[in-house]
């Protein structure tokens, strides 16, 4: 094996990526080892480029199927929906049974989006390198893997091979110090990195988050948090794997057992970045300044507090940001200069691989317990999974007694594969993590927050600073285990 980089310090995504390098060229390209590649509908074109050389899956005992982006949500029977869509789900389950692939198909009890499924069902593990056809694979960074999406071709490549030709992006360190106050929850967190450093701010980067708030997050919100890494722009994110790591593996289907178990352990501290290992860029935000956040444009990177007012682009000096911000606020239907509180939402959707696990739907019905929802909304957990676990700690009766319709699980109304959709010139307070125009269905607005504040919105019909709502309330983070 090669070694791209055998001495001096190293920073975690060293350790992880000099581990899986079988070869390296001259130009800096490294042949990578996959240890998961996880494949949804999309992955087809992939499919069809190996049955045109005839080829075979190298190591389809490392390969998994789910059922996510097209997947119907309140129903389970394919007959019954849009014979476009079944046809994406059946292209999936012929193609991975021809080659003897697991598949999470939807009716199997650990189905669900495939960023929520691999971690809870210990595909995903520190030290691993996992790839999949979609940009917000770096979800799986939360514990400490190499997680990053891929294109159609490097699908197929990695189909054949289990390896990929990659580059070491630079590393950079994002440190978040002190405590988020009551009511902040890594969503926010997210978002305000984003809008701190832009959508491309990390671009060409791989990103470590590191600091005391940053280690004070429940896996549940490590998982946010790395989820929206590439929506900074970033290759992957990464958290170094820690106690709540190996607390939240232990006995997951596909995590190592018994004496197996404690020297995974022992390998996996070893993971952690060299004291002195060096960032090529280090942004550090103190976590007491974080607000709860919601975004009033059509970029990830136009978020501000709740408290604030939209941006005024006539007060902007630099002319390609007024114009990005001008065109933002006429497709939202927002006035410069609105107070976002003001601003009306027609609908909400708590789900997505951003905020769909049990913490989101436990802070979402804190919210709403004993409360009506003044606008229509969907709640999709994020696998059959989490919507068991729900449905044992009666949280469906809260939304569903709020009048929210309570869903099976599926990326939904996120991208709206499935049908699940916003309608034209809708707004929607919504727990993803993309609100790019149109995102949600032709003409849609998307506002991005915590489920906290998308379900303060269904009881207040406009965009609100949940904290008065959420006060003397439990909101029953496993962080708190
Ligand atoms: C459809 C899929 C490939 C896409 C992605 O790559 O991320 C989707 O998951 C998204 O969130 O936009
Ligand atoms: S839930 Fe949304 S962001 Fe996540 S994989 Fe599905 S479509 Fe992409």
């Amino acid at each position: 094996m090669v070694h791209s980089a055998a001495s001096g310090p190293r920073t975690l995504f060293d350790k992880v990526f000099d581990q899986h390098v079988v070869t390296a060229r001259e130009d800096g390209q490294c042949l990578l080892f996959i240890d998961r590649h996880l494949l949804h509908e999309g992955s087809f074109h992939a499919f069809d480029k190996l049955k045109a050389r005839g080829a075979r899956i190298a190591r389809p005992d490392l390969t998994f199927g789910i059922e996510d982006h097209y997947v119907p949500t309140r129903t389970r029977d394919l007959g019954a929906i849009d014979p476009a869509i079944a046809k994406m789900i059946r292209q999936l389950r012929d193609n991975t049974a021809a080659h003897g692939l697991r598949l999470f198909d939807l009716n199997d009890p650990a189905q669900g989006i495939v960023h929520v499924v691999g971690p809870e069902q210990g595909l995903t593990l520190p030290g691993l390198t996992i790839v999949c056809g979609d940009s917000h694979t770096a979800t799986h960074g939360a514990f400490g893997a190499i997680a990053f999406g891929i294109g159609a071709s490097e699908v197929a490549h990695v189909l054949m091979t289990q390896t990929l030709w990659q580059k070491k992006p630079k590393r950079m360190r994002i440190r978040v110090e002190g405590q988020l106050a009551l009511g902040v929850f890594a969503k926010d967190m997210a978002l305000s990195i984003i809008a701190a450093i832009g959508a491309d701010g990390a671009a060409g980067h791989a990103i470590e988050y590191a600091g005391s708030a940053v280690r004070a997050l429940s896996m549940e919100g490590r998982l946010t948090l790395c989820n929206l890494s590439i929506e900074a722009g970033g290759r992957c994110g990464m958290i170094a794997p820690d106690e709540t790591t190996f607390a939240y593996i232990k006995d997951r289907p596909y995590a190592p057992v018994g004496d197996e178990f404690q020297r995974s352990v022992d390998n996996w501290m070893a993971l952690a970045g060299d004291p002195d290992a060096v960032f090529d860029r280090e942004v550090v935000l103190d976590a007491a300044e974080i607000a709860p956040i919601v975004t009033w444009g059509i970029s990830p990177e136009d978020a501000a507090p709740i408290t604030a007012n939209a941006p005024d682009p006539d007060r902007m000096s630099d002319p390609a940001r007024a114009a990005h911000v001008r065109e933002a606020l006429d497709y939202m239907g927002i006035r410069a200069g609105q107070p976002l509180t003001e601003i009306a939402v027609d609908r909400v959707f708590i789900g997505s691989c951003t905020n769909s696990r049990i913490e989101d739907l436990r802070a979402a019905a804190a919210v709403l317990a004993g409360r009506k929802a003044r606008v229509p909304g969907l709640v999709s957990p994020g696998s059959a999974l989490v919507k068991r676990q729900a449905e044992e700690e009666g949280l469906h009766r809260i939304f569903m007694e709020a009048g929210l319709e309570w869903v099976d699980a599926g990326c939904s109304m996120c991208v709206g594969m499935n049908g699940d959709l916003v309608p034209p010139a809708e707004r929607c307070a919504s727990t993803t993590n993309r609100n790019f125009r149109g995102r949600q269905g032709p003409g849609s607005r998307t506002h991005l927050m915590s489920p906290a504040m998308a379900a303060a919105a269904a009881v207040t019909g406009h965009l609100t600073d949940m904290r008065p709502l959420l006060a003397g309330r439990e909101i029953g983070l496993t962080g708190d285990r």
